[in-house]
């Protein structure tokens, strides 16, 4: 039995999913890093800077102590964003229990290393067995979330018992949980899926339409399965909710972080003043600068995600990057499957 379960941090989706534990009748100690953000959560129950107009279950108690926070708990649930998970999973290690359930809900890599973030955890957190480490992800807005709108995920980990608690943990009536097995998998799609999201948001800030978006989508689906299959993922789970799932609720929501910063580039806006208006944690910036890297790497073609990177960082036009991804050199849509496959159907 799991009896103390706590969240690291209080941002949006970690305290959405505590809502989804308190939901379940657990008590759930959430670390929020002010101690502004700590009274608030436990006076007023709410949090208004990351959760609007949502009060909190009375069974959400909030600490800025990480002791505290992970000391004897049985389940630590880590939705930091990806530029502080290694900090916190090192910070943590003296107080986690060895044998502690650790789910993590972040969508992204860790810069300049490109490690997924089951691996940083991994390292900081030696003492722990890493195939019991389990990834949350999927399609799901924490404004959704809070609000109890039915939403799927999935749990991966390696050691299907790990999976099953964390499924036991998280599903009821509206947050209906899927286990898989693929770990690297989950992770990539979830990381990659943001690239796309600020992809999506800048087609829609051109006005190029539905058809432009839909190949966004598909193609970029494309990209983030034949990367992932590189890193050793299974090609099934992007057709799963962690791939076309979240890439689906990303590009055509405006919740989205991701879309909405990609909508407001396509403005003229400058990338700094994008993310420093947000307030709120913009992965697919980084993700696109780590899976630009990652396809060098892996000598992984991925058109997307280098005119991106090119519109990010290298100042390009959106639209000059635009019409140099529709004037590549022409290919087969399944260019990555074996030639024999190709040509089936033309013999
Ligand atoms: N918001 C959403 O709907 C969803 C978010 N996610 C993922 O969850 C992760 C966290 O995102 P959100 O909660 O949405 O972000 P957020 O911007 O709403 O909140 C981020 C939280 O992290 C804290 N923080 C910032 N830097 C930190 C550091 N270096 N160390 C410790 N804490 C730090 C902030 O104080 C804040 O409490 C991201 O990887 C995101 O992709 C995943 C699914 C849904
Ligand atoms: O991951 C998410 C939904 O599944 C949240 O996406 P954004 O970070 O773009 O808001």
């Amino acid at each position: 039995m799991l009896k103390k379960v706590s969240v690291l941090v209080a941002g949006s989706w970690g305290t959405a999913l505590a809502s989804v534990l308190a939901e379940n009748g657990r008590h759930v100690l959430l670390w929020a890093r002010s101690e502004e953000q700590v009274q608030e959560i436990n006076d007023k129950h709410t949090n208004h800077r990351y959760v609007k107009d949502v009060v909190l279950s009375p069974l959400i108690k909030a600490t800025s102590s990480l002791q505290e926070a992970v000391e004897d708990a049985d389940a630590v649930i880590m939705v930091v964003p990806s530029s502080g998970m290694r900090d916190v999973a090192s910070q943590i290690r003296p107080f986690l229990k060895a044998d502690a359930l650790l789910i993590h809900a972040t969508k992204g890599f860790e810069a300049g290393s490109l490690k997924r973030m089951s691996e940083v955890m991994a390292e900081e957190l030696p003492e722990c067995d890493p195939t019991r480490f389990v990834v949350l992800s999927g399609p799901s807005h924490a404004e959704e979330v809070v609000l109890k709108r039915p939403t799927t995920v999935v749990v991966a980990a390696q050691d299907l018992q790990a999976a099953e608690a964390a499924q036991d943990l998280f599903i009821n009536g509206y947050f209906r949980v899927y286990t898989n097995a693929d770990v690297t998998g989950v992770e990539v799609a979830g990381a990659l899926k943001n690239i796309i999201g600020l992809g999506a948001g800048l087609t829609d800030g051109l006005n190029f339409g539905d058809n432009a978006k839909a190949a966004l989508v598909t193609r970029g689906l494309a990209e983030i399965a034949r990367l992932g299959t590189a890193m050793g993922a299974n090609p099934l789970t992007f057709a799963g909710l962690a791939g076309i799932g979240d890439l689906i609720a990303t590009c055509t929501s405006k919740h989205s972080r991701n879309w909405r910063a990609g909508n407001q580039i396509a403005q003229g806006i400058p990338l700094s003043q994008v993310l420093n208006d947000m307030g709120m944690v913009v992965e697919g910036v980084k993700t696109t600068k780590a899976a630009y890297e990652l396809a060098n790497r892996f000598e992984v073609e991925m058109p997307i995600t280098r005119e991106l990177h090119n519109v990010l960082f290298e100042d390009k036009s959106p639209r000059l990057a635009a019409m140099d991804l529709m004037g590549r050199v022409r290919t087969h849509e399944m260019e990555e499957l074996p030639s024999d496959t190709l040509t089936n159907g033309w013999k």
